[in-house]
């Protein structure tokens, strides 16, 4: 069965996206971690997340699930972890198991780490080398899950970010956390920083500094010493700005639309998306900022636009990282070309995004040009797209989303292969954007 996206009335509605994936994921890791009791309110309820609360649970750490009158409450137990006596399983997320392997090696446990096929291409080594490097040993196949990790006497190190990655970063921190001594992360390029936050949140004494010479502007280093306790802390965690982007940029390109989106997170390192489109000319207003366990909250409203292709220069990629596929659907809209830099990253993630959406878009007729880590894409001022294609999803939910996203305003409806993969991520989406309007249905 496949999905089709037509084009139809315009869509409108107030409505709620689920919570962020970053913040879920981590949330669940420190109040495995933290003494005491952890309440965890408005957790992201998707594959990728509930993979980490399996994980976790094998690792010894209690983790319930209870329903109150404002939704449901995550309450964990922080506890010492224990070798678990089966293969942890992360399913699609790199998150998940990026973070747990850097966890597990500061926790001085022994654990194999697996995926699914999508998550056993992506590359590990970007975390088992510096793992190692603090004295953790590895098993893989190539830097390739399976992946068994051992923690042991881990010991403090300096460490110079080859990337701007959040997921490195994070399992780096997680690890150094069990380390002996100081570990210092030099951070040339920042990413988003939910873990450091969280750090701050739960306790732990994390402090940062300059960097030199021409990238003390851009960059910093990040400072926290070995054998801290983490203390429990409650979360409440805010809409996800990722999933927040595919009802918003299709209310940008389908005439007529207003919607808005309630308490977005606005992390500045996650707003690119928001920035680039604001750029282009789209009518996005950001009402009701209020600051919720140190992020910035505000309800986002977007009327339909007249956007105009623009330049998005590489260094904004990390603020906007998993948002270049439905980018790349409103620049399809625009009036003039779009130029996307930086985007080497993309090629390694759930799956090769920068190919998947060049095919999806030249497969509708769009006009693109794909380099090695560029893209630019020919939008059609404003006029319905042609559609007309069955777009390959390669089992990744960014591109499905984005690409029923495209058929809202195509003359001939977009289908996808598949929208199994969306529930990873935004289980939610199909039953949203009905509800805004959208004409999206399975047909055979
Ligand atoms: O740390 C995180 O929560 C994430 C970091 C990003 O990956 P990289 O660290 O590989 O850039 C992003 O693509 C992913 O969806 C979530
Ligand atoms: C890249 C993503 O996630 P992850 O790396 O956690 O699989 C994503 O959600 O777009």
């Amino acid at each position: 069965m496949s999905t089709f996206a037509h084009r139809g009335a315009s869509l409108n509605g107030r409505v709620q996206v689920p919570g962020d994936k970053s913040i879920s994921h981590r949330s669940l890791i420190f109040g495995a971690l933290a003494q005491g009791v952890t309440q965890v309110r408005g957790l992201l309820e998707a594959e990728d997340v509930l993979h980490t609360a399996a994980a976790l649970r094998a690792l010894g750490v209690s983790i319930e699930r209870d329903e109150s009158a404002d939704g449901p409450v995550w309450t964990i137990e922080g506890a010492p972890w224990q070798a678990p006596d089966r293969i942890l399983y992360a399913g699609n997320s790199g998150t998940g198991v990026r973070l747990l392997m850097g966890a597990v090696a500061g926790q001085g446990v022994e654990a194999v780490f697996d995926g699914d096929a999508s998550l056993r291409k992506r590359p590990m080594g970007r975390i088992i080398e510096p793992l190692a490097q603090m004295g953790a040993s590895s098993d893989s196949d190539d830097g390739r899950l399976p992946v068994k990790i051992a923690g042991g006497k881990l010991t403090g190190m300096r460490y110079r970010l080859p990337k701007p990655s959040a997921q490195i970063k994070s399992a780096i921190l997680l690890a150094a956390l069990g380390a002996d001594g100081e570990t210092i992360i030099e951070e040339p390029v920042l990413s988003r920083d939910h873990t450091e936050r969280m750090l701050s949140a739960f306790g732990a004494e994390i402090s940062f500094g300059p960097l030199e010479g021409a990238e003390a502007t851009r960059g910093r280093t990040i400072h926290l010493k070995g054998g801290q306790t983490l203390k429990a802390c409650d979360i409440t965690v805010p809409a996800d700005p990722s999933s927040a982007a595919f009802p918003l940029v299709a209310a940008l390109i389908v005439p007529g639309s207003e919607v808005t989106v309630e308490g977005v997170l606005m992390n500045p390192q996650r707003t690119g998306l928001y920035q680039t489109l604001i750029e282009m000319g789209a009518d996005l207003t950001f009402a009701n900022e209020r600051t919720l366990a140190g992020e910035t909250l505000a309800d986002i409203t977007a009327r339909h636009s007249a956007l105009k292709g623009v330049s998005v220069p590489a260094g904004r990629a990390p603020s906007m990282i998993d948002e270049y596929p439905i980018l790349s659907i409103a620049a399809a809209c625009a009036t003039g070309e779009t130029r996307m830099e930086g985007l080497e990253e993309l090629r390694v993630k759930e799956s090769d995004r920068l190919s998947a959406v060049a095919a999806g878009l030249a497969g509708n007729r769009v006009s693109i040009v794909e380099g090695p880590d560029w893209l630019t894409v020919t939008g059609s001022g404003g006029e319905p797209l042609k559609g007309g294609d069955m777009v390959s999803t390669h089992m990744d939910h960014r591109i499905a989303m984005s690409f029923l996203v495209m058929g809202l305003v195509s003359a001939d409806p977009v289908g996808v292969d598949s929208t199994e993969m969306i529930a990873t991520s935004f289980p939610e989406f199909l039953t949203l954007m009905k509800t805004l309007g959208a004409d999206i249905r399975a047909e055979r």
